[in-house]
């Protein structure tokens, strides 16, 4: 795992869009096509934002990316709480990425329909070979969740499943969601945290014991992949470093 440190969001922002296009230019000098697998929340608008401008517009071949998602709330595209739409306003519209290149949880659809249609599509996307997301990024909750694995609900243990639909009560929505073992077979995994709230909380996720019911965030552990997190002195200040 390796610990990224940056003097606040903005920078962090910054450090993160230099990092990941070195990462995908690397990438694709040995492959075709690239999978990105999107977060929702606030934390990553600031980088989409940054992504979407110079020099990354150029730097950058995004027609050979393609965009996913870890998890989606399952409300109208149009809801802002949507995280397709926060993606597409900050960084999918602005660069015209290709429809055809944009896989989205349907939230037009019964989510449990929607995560059986997700399934499906990342199965034929990888030719029914294992998916190994070449980066997927990730935010933390101050409650130690990520994705949708929130502390305490049953997705938290799920192995055989990829993408598990449920409700979740605090929140009175149904959420949409990859599970840790199709994200652990990523190449590349980058959790985003900024902020003194969730200080605590990364110093449990990173230093504290396994315990993963109440932290979800440390089931994220990719089998051969890279892990890394970027966090802003805020979140980084109760670590022991
Ligand atoms: O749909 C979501 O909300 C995200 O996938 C979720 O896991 C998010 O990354 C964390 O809640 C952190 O959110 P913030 O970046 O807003 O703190």
């Amino acid at each position: 795992m390796e610990l990224h440190i940056a003097k606040d969001p903005q920078q962090l922002s910054e450090n993160l869009a230099a990092w990941i296009s070195n990462y995908i230019q690397e990438v694709l000098q040995d492959q075709e096509q690239f999978t990105f697998v999107l977060s929702g929340g606030n934390t990553p608008k600031q980088l989409y934002h940054l992504l979407a401008k110079e020099p990354y517009q150029q730097m950058i071949p995004w027609e050979k990316i393609h965009f996913f998602w870890g998890d989606e709330r399952a409300v109208p595209f149009d809801d802002e709480r949507n995280n397709a739409r926060m993606a597409y306003e900050t960084l999918l519209t602005p660069m015209g990425i290709p429809e055809e290149n944009i896989h989205v949880m349907r939230t037009d659809i019964m989510p449990e329909t929607a995560a059986e249609e997700y399934e499906k599509l990342l199965k034929e996307y990888f030719k029914d070979s294992d998916v190994t997301f070449d980066l997927v990024l990730l935010g933390m909750g101050d409650d130690g969740h990520t994705l949708s694995l929130f502390p305490g609900m049953p997705v938290v243990n799920e192995q055989k499943d990829w993408v598990k639909a449920f409700f979740l009560t605090a929140q009175h929505m149904y959420r949409i969601t990859l599970t840790a073992p199709v994200v652990n077979k990523a190449a590349c995994v980058i959790f985003m945290a900024t902020g003194a709230g969730k200080a605590i909380t990364l110093k449990n996720v990173i230093e504290g014991t396994f315990n993963a019911e109440q932290f979800p965030s440390q089931l994220i552990r990719p089998q051969d992949g890279e892990l890394h997190w970027f966090v802003d002195e805020a979140a980084a200040g109760a670590l022991e470093i």
